[in-house]
């Protein structure tokens, strides 16, 4: 049997849409064994135990692309779940990988770290939560011609990243399905330089520059509006010395970095989130390091 354990990743980092991502040490696990016949999933809701759940549907990807001769007569996926489903913190990613590793072992196919990077990306579309998904850390990353190009960015040790996750879920596609065809040529130029000066402030670790930094006109701004108190929560955050806060990949999750998680933050940002209409939790979490983990029990 398969364990694979991959860890929930934040994407965009703000300015950086499709492209910027960092692991989190927050993970989903994944039990996979090939069995005699038919399909058994269990650890997820009714909905996903079926021939479309995404684990499933990623394995029988590699199968027709890589080893057709080899498709299993049986499944069986177990599946142990931290990474709330739905909230902008990969949880799809995590299912996209674990189906694609498993596949790529049960069919003794032996594909690289690298390949396996470009055939989830296929599946996923984007690859910035794939990618540090699988690597760990924070990623820069693009997708052309089938194959991801990118690089590793150590993240400083002293950055703490708290989740503030509502009790609500917003898919990936809704999210996506906001955002406009076209944009001036003036918002462009304002990402490309806060996706530099990101990057350039976290290797410098010019943490006063982030808050700036952070800032994006590509999504956060079309997207907003379908989470309910995001603005008021985004200056509190600012108010309690934040060092930067974005949108957790599509959301609805808000993500607001911290240089040391005191006490004061916390309480203060808790009781806040209590004067509010919906549920909202906080998650204290680091950069993880180490990526996806893989071990034959
Ligand atoms: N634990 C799980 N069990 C089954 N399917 C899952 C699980 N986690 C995620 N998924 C799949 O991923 C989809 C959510 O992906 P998406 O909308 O991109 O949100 P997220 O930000 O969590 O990645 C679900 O609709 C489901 O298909
Ligand atoms: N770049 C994507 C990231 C989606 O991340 P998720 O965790 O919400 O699935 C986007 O912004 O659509």
């Amino acid at each position: 049997m398969l364990e694979i354990i991959v860890p929930a990743t934040t994407a965009n980092i703000g300015p950086g849409f499709d492209t910027l991502g960092l692991a989190l040490n927050l993970y989903n696990k994944f039990y996979i064994t090939e069995i005699e016949n038919g399909l058994e999933i269990t650890g997820c809701d009714d909905d996903y135990k079926n021939e479309n759940n995404l684990i499933y549907t990623s394995m029988q990807y590699f199968y027709n692309k890589v080893k057709p001769d080899k498709i299993p007569t049986g499944v069986k996926i177990d599946i142990c779940t931290n990474i709330p489903l739905g909230r902008g913190l990969g949880s799809s990613a995590t299912c996209i990988i674990a189906g694609v590793i498993a596949a790529n072992i049960l069919s003794d196919s032996n594909l690289s770290k690298k390949e396996i990077l470009n055939i989830a990306t296929e599946i996923e579309g984007h690859p910035d939560n794939i990618a540090p998904a699988l690597f760990g850390n924070m990623i820069v990353s693009l997708y052309e011609n089938n194959e991801v190009y990118y690089n590793v960015l150590d993240i400083p040790d002293e950055l703490i990243f708290c989740a503030i996750i509502p009790d609500f879920e917003l898919s990936t596609s809704l999210a996506r399905s906001v955002l406009p065809s076209e944009i001036p040529h003036k918002d462009g130029v304002y990402n490309i330089s806060r996706v530099s000066l990101l990057i350039s402030s976290l290797i410098n670790k010019n943490f006063d520059l982030i808050k700036i930094a952070c800032h994006d006109k590509l999504h956060q701004i079309y997207r907003s509006p379908l989470i309910e108190n995001y603005n008021d929560i985004v200056s509190k955050l600012y108010n309690l010395e934040s060092i930067g806060v974005f949108l957790s990949g599509s959301g609805p999750t808000i993500m607001s970095i911290v240089l040391n998680d005191n006490y004061t933050f916390s309480d203060s940002i808790k009781s806040f989130l209590l004067t509010l209409n919906n549920t909202w939790e906080i998650k204290i979490l680091k950069c993880d390091k180490q990526g996806t983990k893989v071990n034959i029990i």
